[in-house]
C-alpha cells in the first residue's frame, strides 16, 4: 500500500515532543521542580504547551519570565543544567506515545522506509525517552535540539539525519506539531506533514504546511498523497 510513497520518499523524518509523544506533563514536572527551588510558583498546564518547541533553554527562561523576574544574565547556564538532571529522574509514561504513533512507525520501517528523529529537545533526553519506551530500534537517525549548533527552524538538523539516513531532501518527508517544523522543512526543500493534536501554539491554518493529520494512522496515506501530487 505504501509502495508509490516509498519508491517517492524513502526517508522519513520526525519530531519528537507534541508529534510522537505527549510529554507536556512531564516537561511540566520538571519545569515546575525546578521553579520551586527558585521558590517560584508552578507554571499551568496551557502555559507549558505554549513554552515547549524552541528547546530547553528557551523553555526554562519562559518559566521564570512567567513567574516572575527574567533570569539573570548569565544564569541561564547552571540552571539549564539543573533542569537538565530534573528531568533525567522523570520516569517516562508509558502511556506518553500518541495513539497510533508506536504502529504506524513499525508499519512504515517494515514497508521500507529509513526514519529519523530532528527534534529540539536535548540529545540526552530525547535518547532517555526513547529507550524507555522501546522506540530507539525503530529512528535510525537521531539529532537533538543541542547535536549540532544550529536547531530547528534551521533546516540543518532535517539536512544532517536525512544525510545520516543515506537520502536526500527531495525523498524526504518532514512530519511535525509546529511552525519550527514546517520552517526547517521549507527551507530544507522537503514537503510536510503536520499533526493536529500537538503544541502548534497558533492556528492551524497559519502553520503554512502541506498536509494537517488529525491522527497519525493517517499519515501513510498523507505520504501517498504527497507522493501524487
Ligand atoms: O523540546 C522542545 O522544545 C521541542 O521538541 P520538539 O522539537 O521535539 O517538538
Ligand atoms: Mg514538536
Amino acid at each position: 500500500m505504501t509502495s508509490t510513497a516509498l519508491r517517492r520518499f524513502p526517508v522519513l523524518v520526525f519530531d519528537f515532543d507534541g508529534t510522537l509523544i505527549d510529554s507536556a506533563p512531564e516537561i511540566g514536572e520538571g519545569l515546575n521542580h525546578l521553579l520551586a527551588e527558585h521558590g517560584r510558583p508552578p507554571v499551568t498546564d496551557s502555559q507549558i504547551r505554549m513554552f515547549i518547541g524552541d528547546g530547553a533553554a528557551r523553555l526554562v527562561e519562559r518559566g521564570f519570565e512567567a513567574t516572575g523576574e527574567p533570569l539573570a544574565p548569565g544564569a541561564l547556564p547552571g540552571v539549564l543544567a539543573r533542569y537538565l538532571e530534573i528531568y533525567a529522574t522523570i520516569p517516562t509514561d508509558p502511556h506518553c506515545i500518541y495513539p497510533g504513533v508506536r504502529e504506524t512507525l513499525e508499519r512504515l520501517k517494515t514497508a521500507g522506509h529509513r526514519l529519523g528523529l530532528a527534534t529540539n529537545k536535548p540529545q540526552v533526553l530525547t535518547h532517555k525517552v526513547l529507550g524507555e519506551l522501546g522506540m530507539g530500534g525503530l529512528l535510525d537517525a537521531v539529532c537533538g535540539g543541542d547535536t549540532l549548533p544550529e536547531r530547528k527552524p534551521s533546516p540543518k538538523p532535517l539536512l544532517w539525519v536525512v544525510e545520516q539516513l543515506g537520502g536526500t531532501p527531495d525523498g524526504a518527508v518532514m512530519t511535525g506539531d509546529n511552525k519550527n517544523d514546517v520552517l526547517a522543512a521549507r527551507a530544507a526543500r522537503m514537503p510536510v506533514v503536520s499533526v493536529a493534536y500537538g503544541y502548534p501554539r497558533m492556528p492551524l491554518s497559519e502553520l503554512g504546511t502541506d498536509i494537517i493529520i488529525d491522527r497519525f494512522d493517517e499519515l501513510p496515506e498523507a505520504l501517498e498523497r504527497l507522493a501524487a501530487s
